[in-house]
């Protein structure tokens, strides 16, 4: 069964394609990956399906209800969440906090409650508090909670990052170049790490990146992107295989 379809997707700007006729299928709870040079089209159809770019053509089918068009806050809702290729985090607090505020965009308590600190508010922010410590605890975060985001080493921004989507309660997690800036020890754990969230959450994961001991290591799906269209997809052991693949991309060196 399928999570998320993508529909003879297309994106133009101006007059370049940077994604043409793509079809692609995400499995539900499987791990899959997206991969592709440099300028391919990647990072684009992440926009796409969680909605900050409009598509130009086509369709994206989320648990096969039509979201083309669809607002990202709409979307996010639905249960699709994701990381950037730039960090992106409240810098300037400290873990703990990050991780709590995006585990208040779930409570559904309103101002004049909050105000008056009515019970079910408070049950409520008790439960999000223990929600956002499971999340670091899970994370390997906990023994930092207190730091600045800022000043955590960069392997454990993107932790942090992952945290926050996962304080969404997503069902399909997008991770874009999760192991960017990594050096292989990093990489390895951040591979046992998604392998691990993955049934303990219930998640299906979508995964751009340029380590391909990690796609290949963990994805069990895989689609090849070179200039907006798709070149491939298969196994990992088929993509590794296959020769238009080799020349386009695993055959460049960098
Ligand atoms: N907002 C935009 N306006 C104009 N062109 C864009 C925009 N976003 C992306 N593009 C172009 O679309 C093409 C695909 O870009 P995209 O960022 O999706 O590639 P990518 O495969 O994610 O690359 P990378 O691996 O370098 O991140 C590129 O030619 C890029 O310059």
């Amino acid at each position: 069964m399928n999570i998320l379809e993508l529909q003879n997707l297309t994106k133009t700007f101006g007059g370049l394609t940077a994604v043409g006729n793509v079809d692609f299928e995400v499995p539900k709870g499987k791990i899959s990956g997206l991969i592709g040079p440099n300028g391919a089209g990647k990072t684009t159809i992440f926009n796409l399906i969680t909605g900050v770019y409009k598509v130009s053509e086509g369709k994206i089918m989320f648990k096969d209800r039509d979201i083309t068009g669809k607002e990202p806050h709409f979307i996010a809702g639905q249960g699709i969440t994701r990381t950037f290729q730039n960090i992106r985090l409240f810098k300037k607090l400290t873990v703990y906090e990050n991780v709590l505020i995006a585990c208040h965009s779930n409570g559904s308590y309103n101002i004049l409650e909050s105000v008056l600190r009515l019970p079910r508010c408070r049950k409520q922010e008790r439960e999000l508090k223990q929600k956002a410590d499971n999340l670091l605890e899970i994370m390997g975060l906990q023994d930092r909670k207190d730091l600045i985001a800022n000043n955590l080493p960069y392997g454990l921004q993107r932790r942090l990052e992952i945290a926050r989507a996962l304080a969404l309660n997503p069902e399909l997690l997008l991770l874009d170049e999760p192991a960017a800036g990594m050096n292989p020890d990093e990489t390895a754990q951040l591979m046992s790490l998604i392998s691990e969230m993955r049934p303990k959450f219930d998640l299906s994961v979508l995964i751009i990146d340029h380590h391909m001991d990690l796609v290949m290591g963990i994805c069990e799906k895989i689609m090849v992107l070179n200039f907006g269209c798709k070149l491939a997809e298969g196994t990992p052991q088929d993509i590794q295989n296959n020769p238009k693949v080799v020349e386009a991309y695993l055959g460049v060196e960098g």
